[in-house]
């Protein structure tokens, strides 16, 4: 039975693909923000419907820097996702994270800079609150999933988005652990507060890979290390996203408590008659629905 979910997933660096779903097709979604990382993949499981996007693109051709975060959450509004899952190999920052665990992420720190970050602006300005940045439900749906999965999960955490693509210096790591974060990546902001932008309900899954540079009982961070541990990540990663989806094929979706969805009406201040129709008519997708209704 559908349920009305139609769950989004980003796929971070290791997960460009997802197997064992029922009518798998990759279609190519354009965006007035540009195109995204990649074609998305369309496909169903235990009729729930699934919209998978692999975040730096197949391959891997795209580094944080360079991606489009706005055309990626366009383009996911677009394929209807309701919600939107994202899972990223992620740093420890902390003792008690090691590699090869989850962290459902709940509050983050955005120390970027080049990057678009927002769907508003000149002749068409709106504030929406991100205090609480990411889906409560989501967020305990997904532990429950990769509970299930048999994955060690901490509930909970600061995610430190730096810039790139280079890691932190030892310097920079201490820091982030005397502000309090717990793990480290590149690519979830500005995704968290485009999301939010877009009424996408949001959560991510930070699948530990490393201790980055600050602990004396393991090497400084390199990609071969948390290949390594990705590829092991990836596997969990995806168990953890079909037991979700079993879970969800057992709900009714209703909208979410924290009234994500609608969070534009709060947030858009730009007066109808100064609202510039160009800028309009780019966000018919993640704000049509306010807009229709100020
Ligand atoms: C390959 S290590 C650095 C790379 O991995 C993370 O990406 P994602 O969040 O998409 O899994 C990190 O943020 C960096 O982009
Ligand atoms: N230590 C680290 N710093 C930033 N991004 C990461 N992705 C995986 N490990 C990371």
């Amino acid at each position: 039975m559908q349920k009305d979910w139609v769950l989004g997933i980003i796929g971070g660096s290791g997960l460009y693909d997802i197997d064992g779903l029922d009518n798998p097709q990759w279609v190519d979604i354009e965006t007035p923000w540009g195109s995204p990382s990649d074609s998305i993949l369309f496909a169903e499981l235990d009729g729930i419907k699934l919209r998978f996007l692999p975040r730096h693109g197949r391959g891997h051709a795209l580094s944080p820097s360079d991606l489009n975060y706005r055309a990626n959450i366009d383009a996911m509004k677009r394929a209807g996702c309701t919600d939107l899952l994202s899972l990223s190999a992620v740093g420890s920052l902390q003792e008690a994270y090691a590699p090869g665990d989850f962290v459902v992420v709940d509050q983050f720190i955005d120390r970027t800079f080049k990057r678009e970050k927002s769907f508003f602006g000149k002749g068409c300005v709106a504030h929406v609150s991100i205090a609480d940045p990411v889906c409560e439900r989501l967020a305990e749906l997904a532990e429950k999933a990769a509970k299930t999965a048999g994955v060690k999960v901490h509930r909970g955490g600061t995610y430190l988005a730096m810039e790139g693509p280079q890691f932190s210096t030892k310097a920079e790591s201490h820091m982030y652990r005397q502000w309090g974060c717990d793990i480290i990546g590149m690519t979830n902001m500005p995704e968290a507060k485009l999301a939010r932008e877009a009424e996408l309900p949001y959560a991510t899954i930070g699948m530990v890979t490393d201790y980055d540079c600050w602990h004396e009982g393991h090497g400084n961070v390199d990609v071969a290390a948390v290949i390594a541990v990705l590829l092991k990540n990836a596997e969990k990663a995806r168990d953890t996203v079909k037991s979700l989806i079993t879970h969800l094929s057992t709900l009714e979706r209703t909208p979410s408590p924290q009234g994500i969805e609608t969070n534009l009406d709060v947030a858009i201040i730009t007066a109808p008659e100064k609202r510039d129709p160009k800028l309009l008519s780019k966000l018919d997708a993640v704000a049509g629905r306010a807009l229709s209704q100020s």
